[in-house]
């Protein structure tokens, strides 16, 4: 049976939140930029054997002062946190929003993935793979450069953010099982 997982997109205006959720889902760039004000996606895949229904929630652009809305911490089970590679202030973002995101769900971790987007536009890079890499230590959580316009480690994103949730859940499940022993 198909598992139902649902995922967020979130980072700064014209990160390619879209454009990378349109590339996974619909397998096509677009060029042309149209701000998100809210759009849902679906998409059944198999990863390792198991078949998921993914639900995509791609997000309006937020800055540090935007507002966390309910709709995109209920029943979400992990978040792409996504920036471009030829963007600091989006990368600086990051932190803002997983901290947001933390004291919203009332947790201390969440399945994240750390996503430098735009990786084709090296030549404008502010934003270094090391760095990218250390924020993901920080955060206890996967991190990959991808280049939503060439359609390189796409899919990879959101396998990792789906293998992450599957991570979670396992662990969860152990823990329960642990505590009814305890109560037996
Ligand atoms: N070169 C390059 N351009 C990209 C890439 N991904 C997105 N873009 C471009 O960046 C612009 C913004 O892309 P969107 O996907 O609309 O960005 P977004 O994060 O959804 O934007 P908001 O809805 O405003 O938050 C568009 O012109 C895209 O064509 C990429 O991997 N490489």
């Amino acid at each position: 049976m198909a598992k139902a997982r649902k995922i967020a997109v979130f980072g700064s205006r014209s990160v390619g939140k879209s454009s990378l959720t349109v590339q996974y889902v619909e397998n096509h760039f677009v060029e042309s930029y149209y701000p998100t004000i809210e759009n849902q996606f679906q998409k059944k895949v198999v990863i390792k054997g198991q078949e998921y229904l993914i639900e995509i929630l791609d997000t309006a652009g937020q800055d540090e002062f935007s507002l966390m809305n309910q709709k995109y911490l209920i029943g979400v089970h992990g978040y792409l946190l996504v920036y471009s590679i030829t963007s600091r202030s989006s990368f600086d973002l990051l932190k803002i929003m997983r901290d947001k995101i933390l004291d919203s769900v009332g947790t201390e971790e969440i399945p994240l993935v750390v996503v430098g987007n735009k990786s084709d536009l090296y030549s404008q890079r502010q934003v270094t793979i090391e760095e990218g890499q250390n924020l993901a230590k920080e955060f206890n959580c996967s991190f990959v450069e991808c280049s939503a316009r060439l359609n390189e480690n796409v899919d990879e994103c959101f396998q990792r953010l789906i293998q992450g949730i599957e991570s979670t859940e396992d662990s969860k499940s152990s823990t329960e099982g642990g505590e009814s022993c305890v109560i037996m």
